[in-house]
């Protein structure tokens, strides 16, 4: 993997860069954590002290092939544009007659920021002839390539994956530093190795579940993919989330984690509403909290309960590595934030290697009050790292060390 300081001299040079800048936003559109625009900051400054005229691509959410202003990149590109001290430029489409002038328009040093890339439909196809296409006009943009986006290196995208193999390229200093602490937990994690998993991406949390039995001591898990394991066990788990077609594969784990003498902790009591108001962030109906076998019909499980949150506590406090992606419960939400405070307070206690990895997970251990420095790491990327921990290759990566 090349690194920025390989790729010559770069002034004058239009360096077109991935980032993730996939931020979390409240109602009005204010971004509640800007970690993961801070991460980008020391390649894009160093870009600009070496004089490159900078394009970026980033996305936003999940706006599936078609611009929708929801998923506009504008409150990025006046955070960026602040913490730089320079005018970033937002292109009003993504390869577009907005972005071909963004481009031109660019002096040494300066920043321009394409709209979001998941508007365009072959950004996240499977056809692998429409990312190429795709991928050739991001190429026209740039001389030379570089991947900072950890985030999203696990996905193989036309603006993480397809582009790499049409330009010079290089891993920008915030995927050479996530791949270097990540590398800690693979290499040789001092035991018990605890990995703790929530979130609301429930297909690609529990897909990740195999290779992490293989290499963890034990899995706590939170968050919205509990309740298909509670189902694989025969449980009612009310109008919580469901993943319908891996309730098999939850069994199947069970049974073999239980096999491998390895430990799949589950909650044992959860907080349930009738629903949840997630822009006014509030509980819709009474919160209470239910023994994980008395669900009641029709209400959803937004948190873990206050048993559950001993029990997790205790599991990674005992641990000498943990690993935490994904927020217990809908932290977002007052009322459903307890079960995440009580992990993040427990990872800070660890003696030994604590590491948070994730979008929401990062935001949550600061919006709950965290400093970074009372981690041992606090990772950009959630499914990226998970799946770095598994042991798959990248591809965001992988297509780093290919010859062009
Ligand atoms: N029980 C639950 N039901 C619905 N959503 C949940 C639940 N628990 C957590 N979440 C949501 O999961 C989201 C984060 O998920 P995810 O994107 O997988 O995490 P990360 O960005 O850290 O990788 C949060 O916005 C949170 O509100
Ligand atoms: O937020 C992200 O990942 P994460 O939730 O796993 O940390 C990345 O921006 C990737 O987004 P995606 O999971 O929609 O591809």
């Amino acid at each position: 993997m090349k690194s920025v300081a390989d790729l010559g001299d770069l002034s004058g040079k239009r360096v077109l860069i991935r980032c993730d800048f996939n931020v979390p936003l409240d109602a009005d559109k204010n971004i509640t954590d800007d970690g993961r625009i801070r991460a980008a900051l020391p390649t894009l400054t160093a870009l600009r002290e070496a004089g490159a005229r900078i394009v970026i691509m980033a996305h936003l959410g999940r706006p599936k092939g078609e611009a929708n202003p929801k998923y506009s990149l504008a409150p990025v590109a006046a955070r960026l544009g602040e913490l730089l001290g320079v005018e970033v430029t937002l292109a009003a489409d993504v390869v577009g007659e907005s972005a071909q002038a963004a481009v031109a328009g660019l002096a040494d040093g300066d920043v321009a920021l394409l709209e979001n890339v998941r508007y365009e439909p072959a950004e996240e196809s499977k056809d692998e002839a429409a990312r190429a296409e795709l991928a050739a006009r991001y190429a026209a943009f740039g001389d030379l390539f570089v991947s900072d986006g950890f985030g999203v290196v696990h996905r193989k995208q036309a603006s993480v994956y397809d582009v790499a193999k049409l330009l010079p390229n290089a891993a920008g200093f915030l995927v050479a530093k996530e791949v270097g602490v990540l590398k800690q937990l693979t290499e040789s994690p001092e035991r018990p190795y605890v990995v703790v998993l929530g979130g609301a991406k429930v297909a690609d949390k529990l897909s990740v579940i195999d290779n992490l039995l293989k290499v963890a001591d034990t899995l706590v898990i939170g968050g919205g993919m509990l309740f298909t394991f509670l189902k694989a066990q025969g449980h009612s788990i009310g109008a919580s989330l469901l993943d319908e077609a891996n309730i098999e594969t939850c069994k199947r784990y069970l049974e073999e984690a239980a096999a491998a003498g390895k430990t799949i902790l589950l909650p044992v009591d959860v907080r349930v509403a009738d629903g949840m108001d997630f822009d006014a962030r509030e509980a819709v109906g009474e919160v209470a909290t239910v023994a994980v076998d008395a669900i009641p019909d029709g209400k959803q499980g937004l948190d873990i309960g206050p048993e559950s949150e001993k029990l997790f506590a205790d599991a990674i406090k005992g641990a000498k590595t943990v690993f935490w992606n994904g927020p217990m419960g809908v932290f977002e939400i007052p009322a459903f934030a307890a079960g995440t405070a009580a992990v993040a307070t427990a990872l800070t206690e660890v003696d030994g290697l604590s590491v948070v990895g994730g979008g929401d997970s990062a935001a949550a251990v600061r919006v709950l009050g965290h400093a970074d420095d009372e981690f041992g790491h606090i990772s950009t990327g959630g499914g990226a790292s998970l799946e770095f921990l598994e042991g798959k290759e990248l591809p965001g990566i992988s297509v780093l060390e290919e010859d062009n």
